[in-house]
């Protein structure tokens, strides 16, 4: 077991101008090199970076290792890396370990199979024709994020939760500062307290009145109202945000890769490989964490007790001891292992759901505009580089 070896002084984040889609330049190199390193957080804490794909899958796997939210230090840069921050509220159990997490988790995973999401795709391929023939009618161009990406994932998570559609504005503009590392300490608890609040309300009406979604259903079982609250906090701010990048970059990315596109186009049958090269390759949710409840002996390196390490799914999805040529978008490859829904306990709930609606709105999208195309120079789309969740701002696209 080594102790020394190089250490860096903060987490790379920039990806490449030339190529949004790539990792930071010097992640390869040093994932190839040192695929565990120690490495300074932003608050001044000693900790670690996991770069490689089977330190990363043994982090996320190990239940040595936390999610707790009081015992982290943010990687990221921000107001919120200098605090440390309280325990999750009630029912928020990303940020919980079992057996606490598993309790709450256990009472939606039938919510969430495979077999429910399918069933749903008849309700996501409405919504989509509805979405895709009102950017169709308003000419030629658009902007496919607020015409397309958005939307389609906004409307389904509300009509699974049973949220109020027409309050969508107001939960974009509160979940948006939370994924935001540099938003003022303010900002993101007047957001939370703002959803928090609205949420709260709508659980108390649930319980008073069943209605027949996946939070009324809760509502009838022994969770308390704030329990509630926090289980709808994050099934809305993890369905909202995350598909909708999918969409959006993942257009951008097979824009930007005309022969895979053209794959595509040529036999739609490609489309679920498609869709996991496309998240393996743009790996959204590009870093994580866990902190070390004991001293854990890993990668040949000593992890001690509370020390934090931070996760680059990003840069495990391109190892290339896992997936050759790892760079190469190619949606014919074997993806099976990427990490982008993370691994392990917390591996995301909502994966079937995401696939399912990027399933039926590629689709769509492809086949209503056979001469897609972007409108703009590559290097104009407004990258979400100060984002925990990477994608575009806007995607102006055109059609003839
Ligand atoms: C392409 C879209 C999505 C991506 C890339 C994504 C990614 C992830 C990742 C990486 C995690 C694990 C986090 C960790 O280990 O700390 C996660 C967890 C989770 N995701 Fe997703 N997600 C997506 C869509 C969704 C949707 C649509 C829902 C809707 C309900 C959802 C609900 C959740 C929940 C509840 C968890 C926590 C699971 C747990 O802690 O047991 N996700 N997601």
């Amino acid at each position: 077991m080594t102790t020394s070896g190089p250490h860096l002084a903060e987490l790379p984040l920039e990806r490449p101008r030339g190529c949004p889609f790539d990792p930071p330049a010097e992640l390869g190199p040093l994932r190839d090199e040192h695929p565990l390193v120690r490495m300074t957080f932003p608050g001044g804490h000693e900790g670690w970076l996991a770069t490689g794909h089977a330190i990363v899958r043994e982090v996320a796997a190990d239940s040595r290792f936390s999610a707790r939210q009081e015992l982290l230090h943010s990687p990221l840069p921000g107001p919120a890396a200098m605090v440390v921050p309280p325990p999750a509220p009630p029912g928020l159990f990303i940020k919980m370990d079992d057996p606490e997490h598993g309790r709450y988790r256990k009472l939606l995973t039938g919510k969430f199979t495979v077999r429910r999401m399918r069933l749903l795709a008849e309700r996501v391929e409405q919504v989509t024709a509805e979405f895709l023939d009102a950017m169709e009618k308003q000419g030629t161009t658009a902007d496919l994020v607020t015409a397309f990406a958005q939307p389609i994932p906004a409307l389904m998570i509300c009509e699974l939760l049973g949220v109020p559609y027409e309050d969508h504005e107001f939960f974009r503009r509160n979940v948006l500062p939370l994924n935001m590392p540099d938003a003022s300490l303010e900002e993101q608890n007047a957001a939370m307290n703002a959803l928090g609040e609205y949420l709260y309300k709508l659980v108390v009406a649930k319980r008073a009145e069943p209605t027949d979604d996946i939070l009324g259903d809760l509502a009838a079982t022994e969770l308390t109202e704030e329990e509630l609250t926090g289980i709808a906090f994050l099934l809305l701010g993890a369905g909202l945000d995350t598909t909708a990048n999918m969409l959006g970059l993942g257009t951008f990315a097979l824009l930007q890769h005309p022969e895979q596109l053209a794959l595509l186009r040529e036999d739609p049958e490609r489309i679920d490989g498609a869709i996991e090269e496309l998240l393996r390759y743009l790996a959204i949710t590009h870093t994580g964490a866990r902190t070390a409840l004991e001293d854990v002996e890993i990668g040949g390196r000593l992890v001690k007790a509370g020390e934090v390490v931070a996760i680059s799914v990003l840069a495990a999805n391109r190892d290339p001891l896992k997936f050759p040529e790892p760079d190469r978008l190619d949606i014919g490859r074997k993806t099976a292992g990427h990490l982008s829904f993370g691994h392990g306990v917390h591996q995301c709930l909502g994966q079937q759901l995401a696939r399912v609606q990027m399933k039926v709105a590629f689709t769509g999208l492809l086949a209503r505009f056979p001469a897609l195309r972007l409108a703009v120079p590559a290097e104009e789309v407004p990258m979400r580089s100060d984002s925990d969740i990477y994608g575009v701002y806007s995607l102006p696209v055109a059609w003839d």
